[in-house]
């Protein structure tokens, strides 16, 4: 007799057991469910009511005379306690030996009751099981708003639970209550949808943000270099040293001066260009345009080659008798030999043409062409200086009208003059629609004396200055309310002191 048995075996054995003994004892556990004990009173001699009020259970009952047990049926049948004591009486005629095992077997199950009821939960077994339909229904209608993922995870452990026992067994139901915990537990943890990142995206290293930082740096170096490159070329040419011996040496022409001065710096600065300098200076006669030609022509060469320095005189280079194919030929090749040149050295050269008024219309269209920007490099890089006295008129007149308005010696009186002498000078030719003219105004009797006085200080001779005022009033000027501008400039200054 294994009390680990379940009940139905153990009732199998039992019965089996006491059919051997006369069939007449009876049933030991009839009920499989465990809430009715038989009742084995009757083998005492006992009522079977005596036995079940011992165990607080429902007593089990005989339904006949030949020992046939009938306990408490599942279907709920109870037969009445007064059919037992035919049975009882049978019973009493048992051996002591076989009574003391059923008494044996009584107290062993009367203890196992009393265990069970002591581990049993209070409630009954169908409310128990209809407590847990509607905690999985509600658990259900629950996960059901949680999306069609949360669904399957629940369909699947509904799958498996679909059949529900009332088997109380207190380590089932406690594995039970675990694995429910257990699932409750991965119930609540959120499932996100396959396409939402968890977590923020790693930062990679990006190559784009190397290379970007690795062209800002370069960038920043070819400036550096670019402008030591600009510093390099002014210092090359020496610009400054230049400017200086221009404010020291020509006498009022301030603003032409410092127009000639911007735009060397700012072609020299660099190398590379889209289109050569051209400057054309334009005044009336002896203001100091050929002069300002010398003084550059002999800056350029102590700075750089004598090679790339071109002085080009029309009467001395190209005079009436040579024809103009041979003078157009022979300016091209000089303008192209030293180009080249000086583009091989990186220099740029510079070409002073002066009198370019007697230049003739060939000559002119010949020189047009290597204004072009539409040139090889080497022709780009060149700077031409256009001397002649085109405009002088025009010069002449607007100095002489603005004489008392102090507007000749500011930027605003140059370029209203600009104005007047550039239609005048592209309608001779259209080569200085790309040129930047420099208009030299009238030379007051003062800039003469200053004259007098260097070329006396030139050739050795000292300087009285009662003695030059003297000389400086034989010359002719135009007299406009205190000032006096001299008619020829001081063109008649070196002639008058080689008198001396
Ligand atoms: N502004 C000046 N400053 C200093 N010297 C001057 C100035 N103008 C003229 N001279 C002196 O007068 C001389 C003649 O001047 P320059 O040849 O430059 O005149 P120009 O303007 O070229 O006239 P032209 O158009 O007739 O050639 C020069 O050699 C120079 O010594």
């Amino acid at each position: 007799m294994d009390g680990e048995l379940p009940c139905t075996e153990v009732d199998g054995e039992v019965s089996s057991a006491t059919e051997d003994l006369g069939g007449e004892v009876p049933c030991v556990e009839t009920n499989t469910k465990e809430e009715a004990p038989c009742a084995e009173s009757s083998v005492e001699g006992e009522m079977p009511g005596t036995d079940s009020d011992e165990e607080g259970e429902m007593p089990c009952a005989e339904s006949d005379a030949k020992g046939e047990a009938s306990c408490y049926e599942s279907d709920g049948e109870e037969v009445p306690d007064t059919e037992i004591p035919p049975v009882s009486k049978k019973m009493s005629s048992i051996s002591s030996p076989l009574r003391a095992i059923i008494r044996l077997r009584r107290q062993y199950r009367v203890q196992k009751k009393s265990r069970l009821h002591l581990e049993l939960p209070r409630e009954k077994s169908s409310e128990l099981v209809h407590r847990r339909l509607l905690q999985r229904q509600l658990s259900l209608n629950r996960t059901s708003l949680y999306g069609p993922s949360m669904s399957f995870f629940n369909q699947t452990s509904f799958e498996t639970s679909q059949y529900f026992t009332f088997d109380t067994s207190v380590e089932q139901c406690s594995m039970k209550k675990c694995r429910r915990k257990k699932n409750r537990r991965k119930s609540r943890i959120v499932l996100y949808p396959d396409k939402t990142k968890r977590y923020l995206p790693t930062e990679e290293k990006s190559k784009a943000k190397r290379c970007l930082l690795l062209l800002i740096v370069i960038i920043f170096f070819q400036i550096l270099n670019a402008i030591e490159n600009l510093d390099d070329n002014l210092q090359k040419y020496d610009l400054d040293g230049l400017e200086k011996t221009m404010h020291r040496e020509v006498f009022g022409q301030k603003v032409a001066v410092e127009s000639i001065m911007e735009l060397l710096k700012d072609y020299l600065a660099t190398h590379i260009h889209n289109k050569p300098l051209v400057i054309s200076l334009n005044g009336p006669t002896g203001v100091g345009k050929s002069h300002v030609g010398w003084l550059l022509a002999k800056h350029f060469r102590s700075v750089m080659d004598n090679d790339f320095v071109l002085q080009y005189f029309v009467m001395h280079h190209c005079p009436n008798e040579v024809a103009s194919l041979t003078c157009e030929i022979d300016l091209s090749k000089k303008i192209s030999d030293m180009v080249t040149r000086a583009e091989i050295e990186e220099k740029i050269p510079l070409f002073i043409l002066d009198e370019v008024e007697l230049m003739s219309p060939v000559l002119l269209d010949t020189l047009s062409r290597f204004f072009e920007p539409n040139q090889t490099n080497e022709f780009l890089n060149a700077i031409y200086i256009l001397i002649s006295n085109i405009g002088g008129g025009e010069i002449t007149k607007f100095v002489i009208q603005n004489a008392s308005a102090e507007v000749l010696h500011q930027q605003r009186g140059l370029e209203e003059l600009l104005s007047i002498i550039q239609p005048v000078l592209i309608d001779v030719h259209p080569l200085w629609k790309s040129a930047d003219i420099i208009p030299f105004v009238l030379l007051e009797k003062s800039h003469v004396i200053n004259c007098f006085l260097e070329e006396m200080r030139r050739e050795g001779l000292y300087p009285d200055q009662k003695h030059i005022e003297n000389l400086a009033s034989q010359l002719s000027y135009y007299t406009t309310g205190d000032k006096q501008y001299s008619r020829m400039g001081c063109k008649q200054v070196v002639a008058k002191v080689n008198l001396l």
